[in-house]
């Protein structure tokens, strides 16, 4: 195996070049590290050996260390299966190897390879290589002395910014940073990766060890002003993420104690955190992420994604301006059909407000907003629907008139077109009932929450939910009563929060005497008193429901897999991702749990609370929620 993955190959110059090879990425597996500690003792060894050049096969240097790798340690909670790469491979066998050795980086050194780049003794790259070090959003922190030798490279505060931020730089800025030595048109990569190594070797250029150096860190005192700040930041900005403060500290560890002591402590730290909750959800939410891509019966069986290169978006107000945005923005053109003029320029008034405000945001430049805008065609008829690969219709929640839009669509767009709506609520199989393609019908859902859409689609929303499933909504007079006081949400100011211009919007305590009334409405107050329930039980309330509408959705087999559900929850309703997404969350917390707490509300409130089939036999029999249909009876439920 290790023989495939990491090849080497000496050259009449003396230079030996090691390749990693493996696509797509060049990650680190286990088979792949033990083959790059077995070359690097082979050039070590062979006389005919003088440098050494490290670089990646396929145009990606290494996507870092095999995050699967992780996940089998969580499967199995034994850390020891992971390989000692940190004092082994890169101390031993590169940096304080007793021949130069240069890293060749192109298209991408991230994670642990950019640590094997950083324990070269230079590095040499290709332009627009992407580096960075984003093991914190995987919730451990670099475990191959990252945490020690960028700070060395680029400064203390340059080093904590990329590594707490997770965001990649590009090789130009690693040039001026003096993490890259030399930048080099991708053709001399490793001509000149080569000629370093020899210069190195014949003492003609330096000959530096990462770890050993001091000159960028500064004082003690002044480094740990640096990370006193860096602490509080973090505080505010990743309250609930261990790996920050544990990145810090592990940090100052070096700098108070060498480099050497550093990576000792920093491989303490690292399996600490692989083990985390953490860890744990975040490694989840990035596999999930890529298996989203896998669709069985469509991808395995060679079906490529046709490319969308034009939109039609039905509605111009709040939500369809929003999706024409988003949409001209990733150069897709749009065209946006209205019923009448007036509407039509009301909707392209906000598109263009909200290009501006992308533009104020720094989110995009002048240039960009004018493409995007020029991408923008309004339309009162379908004529220009001949050509569309999609539409979507983003009107209001009404069945007749959705009903009658899709019958005029279908006949306006060509045959291949998607024909979604953007429905929160109402049966798909309802809008597309008077059509011929109906295997074309979507949902295409966007929302935002009820203080960005008015008030008037939060009643309509509800109105459709309790005809579609009257056993399982809650019925609450709250937003109707808002609406009787003169209340819209953002929309006329007056929401659950206050707006004012520049600042974050401020809990509105004009709200507090309706919702008091409401709550008198809906009698949950036994002896006319609030409830008393702790705060863990207020989340529990609001999303448990949520789990046991996944179960159903499960149930129902309307996705492919238990982990889809994650990702939709962590992207479209910002769930928390270092929770894993609501399926992965629920099995933590225990479905027996989730079940016990629905059953004892459903007594007390009502049928919302009452716990799907679903969720009832995966309780009892002590099957998680994301155990797939077929290893489990509940298939048949
Ligand atoms: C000890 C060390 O300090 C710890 C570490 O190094 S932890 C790892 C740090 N590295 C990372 O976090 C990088 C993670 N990867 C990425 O961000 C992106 O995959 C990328 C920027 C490298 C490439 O992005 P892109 O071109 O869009 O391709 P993408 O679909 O994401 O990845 C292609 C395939 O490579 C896999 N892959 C990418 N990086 C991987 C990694 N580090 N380990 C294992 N598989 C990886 C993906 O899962 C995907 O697999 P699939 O084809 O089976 O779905």
């Amino acid at each position: 195996m290790s023989q495939i993955r990491v090849t080497m190959e000496v050259g009449n110059d003396g230079v030996a070049v090691i390749a990693i090879s493996d696509p797509p990425v060049n990650a680190l597996a286990i088979p792949t590290i033990a083959g790059l500690k077995e070359k690097f003792h082979e050039a070590t060894r062979r006389s005919d050996v003088k440098a050494i050049v490290l670089t990646g096969k396929g145009g990606r240097f290494s996507g870092g260390f095999d995050i699967n790798v992780f996940q089998k340690v969580h499967e199995t909670g034994d850390v020891s299966i992971m390989p000692d790469v940190s004092i082994d491979l890169v101390v031993n066998a590169i940096e304080d190897c007793k021949k130069p050795v240069v890293a060749a980086v192109e298209g991408l050194a991230l994670g642990g390879g950019l640590e094997l780049a950083m324990g070269c003794h230079a590095r040499i790259a290709a332009p627009r290589a992407q580096l960075g070090l984003p093991e914190l959003s995987l919730g451990v922190i670099p475990g191959f002395g990252g945490t020690q030798r960028l700070p060395r490279l680029v400064g203390l505060s340059k080093a904590i910014e990329i590594m707490l931020s997770s965001k990649p730089i590009m090789s130009e800025e690693g040039k001026k940073l003096g993490l890259i030595d030399a930048l080099v048109p991708f053709e001399e990569l490793l001509k000149v990766s080569r000629k370093w190594a020899l210069d190195i070797a014949e003492r003609r250029k330096p000959w530096l060890r990462s770890l050993h150096r001091t000159d960028k860190i500064g004082s003690l005192s002044e480094a740990r002003k640096v990370l006193k700040i860096a602490r509080q930041q973090a505080k505010k900005t990743a309250p609930n993420l261990p790996q920050h403060q544990a990145c810090l500290d592990v940090i100052e560890e070096g700098i108070v104690h060498g480099g050497y002591n550093g990576v000792l402590q920093e491989a303490k730290v690292f399996k600490e955190l692989v083990l985390s909750d953490t860890a744990k959800g975040l490694v989840h939410v990035f596999l999930a992420q890529r298996a989203t891509s896998k669709v069985p019966n469509v991808t395995d069986v060679g079906l490529k994604p046709r490319q969308t290169k034009k939109v039609a978006i039905i509605g111009g107000g709040l939500m369809g301006s929003g999706i024409a945005t988003a949409l001209i923005v990733s150069n897709i053109f749009v065209v946006l059909k209205e019923v009448n003029s007036e509407y039509l320029l009301k909707g392209i008034k906000m598109i263009e407000a909200n290009i501006r405000g992308l533009v104020a945001k720094g989110k995009l430049t002048n240039d960009k907003a004018e493409k995007a805008l020029s991408m923008l065609k309004g339309v009162l008829d379908y004529t220009e629907f001949k050509d569309v690969d999609m539409v979507i219709e983003a009107v209001v929640e009404n069945v007749p008139l959705k009903q009658k839009i899709f019958s005029e669509i279908e006949k306006a767009c060509p045959r291949h077109c998607i024909l979604a709506t953007n429905t929160s609520t109402i049966d798909l199989n309802l809008i597309g009932e008077k059509i011929k393609s109906q295997d074309h019908v979507i949902g295409a859902h966007f929302f935002r929450l009820q203080d960005l859409a008015g008030y008037g689609v939060a009643l309509a929303v509800g109105k459709e939910y309790a005809k579609a499933f009257p056993d399982r909504i809650f019925k609450s007079p709250l937003v109707e009563l808002l609406v009787k006081n003169g209340r819209n949400g953002k929309n006329n100011g007056k929401g659950y929060y206050i707006y004012e211009k520049g600042s974050k919007p401020k809990p509105d305590p004009s709200v507090l005497p309706i919702i008091e009334e409401s709550r008198q409405l809906t009698k949950i107050m036994p002896g006319g008193k609030p409830i008393s329930v702790t705060d863990k039980e207020i989340l529990e309330m609001i999303l448990f429901p949520v789990v046991n509408e996944a179960c159903r959705v499960l149930h129902e087999g309307i996705v492919v897999r238990a982990s889809d559900l994650d990702i939709a929850s962590v992207l479209g309703m910002s769930f928390p991702s270092y929770r894993g997404g609501i399926v992965f969350w629920a099995d933590t917390v225990g479905a027996n749990h989730v079940y016990k707490n629905l059953k004892r509300w459903s007594e007390i409130y009502g049928n919302f609370y009452k716990p799907s089939k679903f969720l009832e036999e995966r309780a009892i029999k002590g099957i998680p929620l994301s155990a797939p249909a077929t290893s489990s009876p509940s298939s048949r439920l």
